[in-house]
């Protein structure tokens, strides 16, 4: 008999997820999973699903099929206890917009077992948001600052964060980067953003999970792609044989004008290919292109 294994709890799962609006179909049939620590930027085109792809995972948006869990929970029936676990930043902020922000952080400090003040007033203070204006009257990077701290203060064991540098300028993005970065250092957050800003996922090297035709169609750290994925063109049967020479995985294919093909495929860990198979290395907007 085996000893018993201690293995981490997965933070969430999702399996063969489903949702439409009316006809629409916007995942379709969805595998995905979130691990302790891990940091996920979430990378797809202008109405490829992100958003509702992060609702259905917090349990606000119920899928049409599949399983969702979170902490090992339900998402939809998930408890208090585990839904005290979450922070959330949604695209569109929902804070109070009558309420100063020293208000709107009592309010909220109120519902959680956990608030790390300190961490608020540093914050506050760092990223220049002033305690006694009502929030209305901040500007909208404020606000989305606003909304991150809210978010942090209770330190979360899953942070998600929907577009959550779209109206801050360079320097509060690098801010609030090194802030995300502490926490996953810190206590081992698991992380998961969308953003449609490349060189920030390029500074921080996270895990980057591509969605495509209402799916996860790739997930791996950035610097493993760029070490694996390659670019190659030539005629089918030539492509197909070098991929299965190379045990490589074929990720896309394009058909062009000539009769040719353009591959990207990725190499199994330490393949190194021979310089005559012509292969070109790709950088990040070449993953966002093809991938998504
Ligand atoms: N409540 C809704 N009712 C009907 N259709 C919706 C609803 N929410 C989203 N959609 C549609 O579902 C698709 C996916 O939208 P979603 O907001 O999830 O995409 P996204 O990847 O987050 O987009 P973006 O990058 O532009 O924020 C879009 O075609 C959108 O129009």
């Amino acid at each position: 008999m085996h000893p018993a294994v201690d293995l981490p709890e997965i933070t969430a799962q999702l399996t063969g997820v489903t949702l439409s609006y009316g006809r629409q179909q916007v995942l379709t049939g969805l595998d995905w999973s979130l691990l302790p620590g891990q940091v996920v930027g979430l990378l797809g085109r202008n109405g490829a699903g992100k958003t509702s792809l992060l609702e259905v995972l917090l349990g606000l948006r119920e899928a049409r099929a599949g399983q969702v869990q979170l902490f090992g929970q339900a998402a939809c029936t998930i408890d208090d206890a585990s839904r005290a676990r979450i922070g959330y930043v949604p695209q569109q902020s929902d804070l109070f917009e009558g309420f100063t922000a020293r208000q709107l952080l009592a309010y909220f400090k109120s519902f959680y077992p956990r608030w790390n003040e300190a961490k608020v007033e540093g914050l506050m203070s760092r990223w220049d948001i002033t305690a006694d204006k009502p929030i209305a009257r901040l500007s909208g990077g404020q606000q989305q600052r606003l909304s991150i701290i809210r978010a942090l203060a209770h330190e979360p064991d899953l942070l998600v964060l929907d577009e959550p540098v779209a109206s801050l300028d360079p320097a509060g993005r690098r801010d609030f980067l090194r802030e995300l970065v502490g926490q996953v250092l810190d206590r081992g957050t698991t992380v998961v953003f969308s953003t449609h800003i490349l060189s920030d996922l390029e500074r921080v090297a996270f895990n980057l999970a591509f969605m495509s035709e209402g799916r996860i169609t790739c997930q791996a750290p950035l610097d493993e792609l760029i070490e694996t994925v390659r670019s190659v063109q030539g005629s089918r049967p030539e492509l197909q044989a070098l991929t299965a020479c190379l045990e490589a995985q074929r990720l896309r294919n394009h058909v062009l004008d000539d009769g040719l093909e353009r591959w990207l495929i990725r190499l199994p860990a330490g393949c190194e290919p021979p310089p005559s198979a012509a292969l070109q290395t790709v950088n990040i907007e070449d993953l966002f292109m093809e991938l998504t």
